[in-house]
C-alpha cells in the first residue's frame, strides 16, 4: 500500500510550475486545467522523465527524487498510459503487455500470463492474438492501460487517456478505465480536460493554472464551490469573482451586478447555475431581480439542451431548451434579455 506525496517545481519554457499532489494508496487525483498550465509537465517529472529544479516525489517509503538525488524512469515503479497508445506495431496485444514485465526481468512464462490475466481484467481475453492494427481504438486504450499496469505499478499516470477516442467509445472505455481503477491499489495521477473522466473517475481534483495549483478538493467539493473561473467552466457553473454587501448586492470585477437571497459580505465568489438563466426577447416584467440586455456570442447544442454564450455588462451562459431555442429564433449576434431569479445566485468567501 503506498501513497504519493509530491511537489514538482522546474521552469518550462515560459512558466515556472509549482505543484504540489497528495494521494493515499488507491486513489485517483485527477489534474485539470487549461492549455499549457503545466500538467502534462508534472506527469513527466513524477516519472522521472523531467528532473526537478525542486521540490520531491515520495511513493510509499521510497524517495524517488529530491534535488541532487533521483531514480531513473526505470527504478521507478511508474506505468504511463498517454492519449496516443503507441503499442509496438509489429507486436501481438499479450507481447505489446508483456513487454514492460519481460524487460524488468520478469521470465518469459510469468510475464505472458501476467499480460493474458491483464488483458482479461480490461475485457480483451479474446483479442490477445491481434496486432495494433487489426484493434479499435477503444481497444488499442485498453491494451494501453492492460499495458500500463502489468508492471505492477506503485504510481499509475495517464495523460488524457480518452482523448483520441470518439464519444461513443470514450463513454465505454471511460466505465471500464473507472472499473480497472477501482481494483487497482496503487495511487493514479490522471491528466484530463474533460469533465466527465475528472467528475466520474477521480476521488480528487486538483486545477492547476499557470504553474500553480487554484484549487484541490473532492468533486463533490469543487460542484459546489468551483473556485477559478476554470474550475467554474469544468463543474459547468457561471462562476464570478465579486464583491458582496450585507443586503444581497454583489458587484463583480469587471463589470456587473448580481442581485442575491444568500448574501455573503467581502470578497466571494458568485454562481450561476446556466440551467437559472431565462432568455427573453422583450425586457422581463415580474419578479426577476437580475435581468440584462445581452448579445449572443456562441450557440452550442447539448442533446436536448443549448448552451448559449452571452456577453455585455457581464458574460454569461444560459442553459435552455431546444423549444426555447426555436421560439425565440436564437442565433448569434442577437440582442437578448437575460434574467435569474435572486435565489438562484449563490456566494461564498473568496
Ligand atoms: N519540450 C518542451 N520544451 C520547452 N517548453 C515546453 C515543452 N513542452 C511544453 N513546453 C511548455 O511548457 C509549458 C507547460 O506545458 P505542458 O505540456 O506541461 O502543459 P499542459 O498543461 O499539459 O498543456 P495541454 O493541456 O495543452 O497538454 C507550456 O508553456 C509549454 O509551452
Amino acid at each position: 500500500m503506498t501513497g504519493l506525496d509530491a511537489r514538482v517545481r522546474l521552469r518550462r519554457g515560459a512558466i515556472d510550475i509549482d505543484v504540489s499532489l497528495r494521494a493515499g494508496a488507491g486513489e485517483v487525483v485527477a489534474v485539470l486545467g487549461p492549455n499549457g498550465s503545466g500538467k502534462t509537465t508534472t506527469v513527466l517529472a513524477l516519472a522521472g522523465v523531467l528532473p526537478l529544479e525542486g521540490g520531491h516525489v515520495r511513493v510509499g517509503d521510497e524517495l524517488w527524487e529530491e534535488v541532487g538525488r533521483r531514480r531513473t524512469p526505470q527504478e521507478r515503479h511508474v506505468g504511463l498510459m498517454l492519449a496516443d497508445s503507441l503499442l509496438f506495431p509489429h507486436l501481438r496485444a499479450v507481447d505489446n503487455v508483456a513487454y514492460g514485465p519481460r524487460s524488468r526481468g520478469l521470465p518469459k512464462g510469468e510475464s505472458r500470463t501476467r499480460a493474458l490475466d491483464e488483458l482479461d481484467r480490461v475485457g480483451l481475453s479474446a483479442l490477445v492474438h491481434a496486432r495494433p492494427r487489426e484493434l479499435s481504438s477503444g481497444q488499442a486504450a485498453r491494451v494501453a492501460l492492460a499495458r500500463a499496469l502489468a508492471t505492477r505499478p506503485s504510481l499509475l499516470l495517464l495523460d488524457e487517456p480518452l482523448a483520441a477516442l470518439d464519444p461513443d467509445t470514450r463513454a465505454r472505455t471511460r466505465s471500464d478505465l473507472a472499473a480497472r481503477l477501482t481494483a487497482y491499489d496503487g495511487v493514479t495521477v490522471l491528466v484530463t480536460h474533460d469533465p466527465l473522466d475528472a467528475l466520474t473517475l477521480a476521488d480528487r481534483l486538483v486545477f492547476v493554472e499557470d504553474g500553480r495549483v487554484t484549487q484541490t478538493g473532492t468533486p463533490a467539493d469543487v460542484l459546489r464551490e468551483p473556485r477559478s473561473a476554470y474550475a467554474g467552466t469544468v463543474v459547468g457553473l457561471n462562476l464570478y469573482a465579486a464583491h458582496g454587501d450585507s443586503h444581497g448586492h454583489v458587484a463583480i470585477e469587471g463589470g456587473g451586478v448580481l442581485v442575491t437571497t444568500d448574501p455573503t459580505e467581502g470578497r466571494v465568489w458568485a454562481t450561476v447555475p446556466p440551467g437559472a438563466v431565462s432568455l427573453h426577447r422583450h425586457e422581463p416584467e415580474g419578479s426577476a431581480r437580475n435581468a440584462w440586455p445581452l448579445r449572443i456570442t456562441d450557440v452550442t447544442l447539448q442533446g436536448q439542451s443549448a448552451r448559449v454564450g452571452l456577453a455585455g455588462e457581464l458574460t454569461l451562459t444560459a442553459e435552455v431548451t431546444l423549444e426555447s431555442v426555436s421560439a425565440l429564433a436564437l442565433h448569434v449576434g442577437q440582442a437578448v434579455w437575460a434574467s435569474v431569479k435572486a435565489t438562484e445566485v449563490r456566494t461564498y468567501p473568496r
